[in-house]
């Protein structure tokens, strides 16, 4: 990159699509980030390419709310049929615009896998009129602002944007070794098992289950709080000095 004239950013300092306007865009990598912010440049008026190398799910609002509401009821291989069957009636075969689905059902992979699916704000009807390019293959080089794709393209841009995920950085600042937070930064050990660690150290929303499981990890948390503070107070013991510490990500 260090060639390329343009601006450079990840979705990090994204904040809107002022300044791209007229411009070529390309943005990488296509999780939530990457279609949401393709899809604010190419209504802003910027000529919009974005990078989807993998498989993914795109599924809408409406669909992924029935999915979550048929959680108390089926289980997730039926939800999946389900979603697919809706996801087909609303947006047709994906796979013809480059948005291959994964074997691997959208609830499965949810409730099994750190894949989420990526809900649509409008992005894929901009790439179904041709508004927002789709670009099917990794990075190899740029030179200049000239970007060599894996599949062998070859395309220019004004300005790319790095939607390519986060890393937790919750090793650079916390000091732990109770087995609670692991090598990546996310929790050590696997759901249900993984919220509380020694000296009222917690943590939610680490385990890549979503708002519902950070939502569950959190009464959880406060729940076990309330406990001990009670158990203090019916001992008239001094009040634990230890104030709990609360690790908190949504991923
Ligand atoms: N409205 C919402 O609900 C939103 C939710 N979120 C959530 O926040 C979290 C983070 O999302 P997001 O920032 O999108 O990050 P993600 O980790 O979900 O997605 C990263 C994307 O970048 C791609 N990528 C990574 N490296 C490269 C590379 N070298 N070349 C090409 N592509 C690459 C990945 O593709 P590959 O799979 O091939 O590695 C993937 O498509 C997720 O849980 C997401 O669901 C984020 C935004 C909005
Ligand atoms: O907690 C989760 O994993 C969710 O998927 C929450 C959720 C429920 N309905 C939605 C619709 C769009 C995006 C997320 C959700």
């Amino acid at each position: 990159m260090d060639t390329f004239p343009g601006k450079v950013l990840h979705a990090v300092d994204y904040r809107s699509a002022e300044g791209f306007k007229g411009k070529s865009v390309l943005v990488v990598g296509s999780g939530n980030s990457g279609m949401e912010i393709a899809y604010d440049l190419a209504v802003a008026g910027a000529t919009t390419s974005i990078v989807i190398r993998s498989e993914l799910h795109l599924v809408s609002k409406e669909v992924w709310n029935v999915a979550m509401t048929l959680y108390r009821y089926l289980p997730a291989w039926a939800i999946d049929k389900v979603v697919l069957l809706m996801c087909a009636v609303v947006f047709g075969d994906t796979a013809r615009y480059g948005l291959r689905r994964p074997a691997i059902g959208p609830f499965t992979a949810k409730l099994t896998t750190p894949a989420y699916p990526v809900v649509d704000v409008g992005t894929y009807a901009k790439i179904r009129s041709g508004e927002i390019r789709v670009l099917q293959a990794g990075l190899k080089s740029v030179r200049g602002s000239d970007v060599e794709f894996a599949d062998g393209q070859r395309h220019a841009f004004d300005a790319v944007i790095f939607a390519t995920g986060y890393r937790s950085t919750t090793n650079q600042w916390l000091k732990s070794d109770d087995g609670l937070i692991g090598d990546d930064g996310m929790a050590a050990r696997s759901y249900p098992k993984h919220w509380k660690g020694e000296n009222g150290l917690y943590c939610a929303g680490m385990v890549r289950r979503g708002i519902y499981g950070s939502y569950e990890d959190a009464e959880l948390i406060a729940q076990d709080i309330s406990k001990q503070r009670r158990s203090s107070d019916s001992s008239k013991k001094a009040a634990d000095p230890t104030l709990p510490c609360i690790v908190m990500h949504q991923a």
